[in-house]
């Protein structure tokens, strides 16, 4: 559905050229929800606004449903971006009118007949939950319902793309929950593929089926958001992890190993079974079990204090399908 090949982009308007984007490949199928996740200045918002050709490509390919957008003109690329949808940080909804007029302003954009677009912002308006809101102004409204407002009125033009940048950055951990169960299910029950721009692990972890990690403008890591946080193939980005692992080593001196368990992994006693086969004296420092697409994902950062052959340690815990990482 959209498949973006060799892309890059680079801002040459100041001394040194910037590469925002370098050679990105990205596949996303129908109606998969896909993560791009990164700290500040990854090149994030460089990729989702070159997804629409909000931003014009450097240089590479990107297909919406098998065409190629780099090669429409403008009066083609208005009729694709229709397709897509987009919700911001900042909601951008317009202060001056109201919940429905904001909901409405996209048909009305369109020329729909009253009546169809009366009936369209009511059922949105009750989808979102906000049907005794209809009259007020977004001033009057929380974060979470001006985000709610904003999602309606993505909604409104039946996109079959909602591209969600940062949506939830500006919302407390319970209101952005709330939005997020709401992509999902937009995702589930309306079939539009949702790709989430954010910062934050823990959005993609909650509702991504796949992520992609992107870091000074490169993909660090690619697939299955289960296995990159299990890190399965030892493709984790540790890009979020390196300053705690630096902590412990400052604390402990025996050989630190970071474990993961997935599924129902995480509740075999592998840990007391290895001390025993192997005659261990074993610390557990942390841990942690939490829920990625809904299966359990077990992290364990042991220390080794007496310990024979590590790699014999290692190779026994990967044929248990556990992962260690020497930290
Ligand atoms: N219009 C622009 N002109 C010049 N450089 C830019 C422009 N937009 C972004 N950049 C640079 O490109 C790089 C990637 O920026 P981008 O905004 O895409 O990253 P990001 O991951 O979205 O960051 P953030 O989360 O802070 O928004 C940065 O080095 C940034 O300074």
């Amino acid at each position: 559905m959209i498949d973006i090949r060799n892309l890059s982009k680079v801002y040459s308007d100041s001394k040194t050229p910037i590469i925002a984007l370098d050679n990105i490949n990205i596949q996303i199928d129908k109606g998969e929800i896909y993560g791009i996740v990164g700290l500040s200045g990854a090149g994030k918002s460089s990729l989702v606004r070159c997804i629409n050709r909000i931003e014009e490509p450097t240089s590479g390919e990107i297909y919406i449903d098998k065409i190629n957008i780099m090669d429409l003109n403008q009066k083609d690329l208005r009729k694709t971006r229709k397709k897509i949808s987009m919700i911001f940080q900042g909601f951008n909804l317009l202060n001056s009118k109201t919940v429905y007029e904001n909901i409405a302003f996209p048909l009305k954009l369109d020329k729909l007949p009253k009546s169809e677009i009366n009936a369209r912002v009511n059922e949105l308006l009750s989808w979102v939950e906000l049907s005794d809101k209809a009259n007020a102004y977004p001033s009057q409204l929380s974060g979470g319902q001006k985000q709610r407002v904003a999602i309606a009125r993505a909604l409104a033009s039946k996109p079959d793309i909602l591209l969600s940048d940062e949506a939830t950055s500006a919302l407390d951990p319970k209101t952005t929950n709330q939005i997020l169960s709401m992509l999902k299910r937009i995702n589930k029950e309306m079939n539009i593929t949702i790709v989430v721009i954010t910062h934050e692990m823990e959005v993609v972890k909650s509702i991504c089926d796949k992520t992609v990690v992107l870091e000074n403008g490169r993909i660090i890591a690619q697939g299955n958001t289960i296995d990159i946080f299990s890190n399965k193939d030892n493709c984790s980005p540790d890009i979020f992890s390196k300053e705690e692992s630096l902590d412990y080593k400052e604390h402990y001196k025996g050989e630190l190993l970071k474990l993961s368990f997935v599924g129902e992994n995480a509740k075999n006693p592998i840990i007391s079974n290895l001390v025993k086969k192997f005659d261990l004296e074993l610390n557990i420092i942390s841990g942690n079990i939490e829920y990625i697409q809904e299966k359990p994902l077990g992290t364990l950062i042991v220390e080794l204090k007496r310990h024979g052959n590590l790699r014999t340690i290692i190779d026994y815990l990967n044929n248990h399908d556990v992962r260690a990482e020497v930290l």
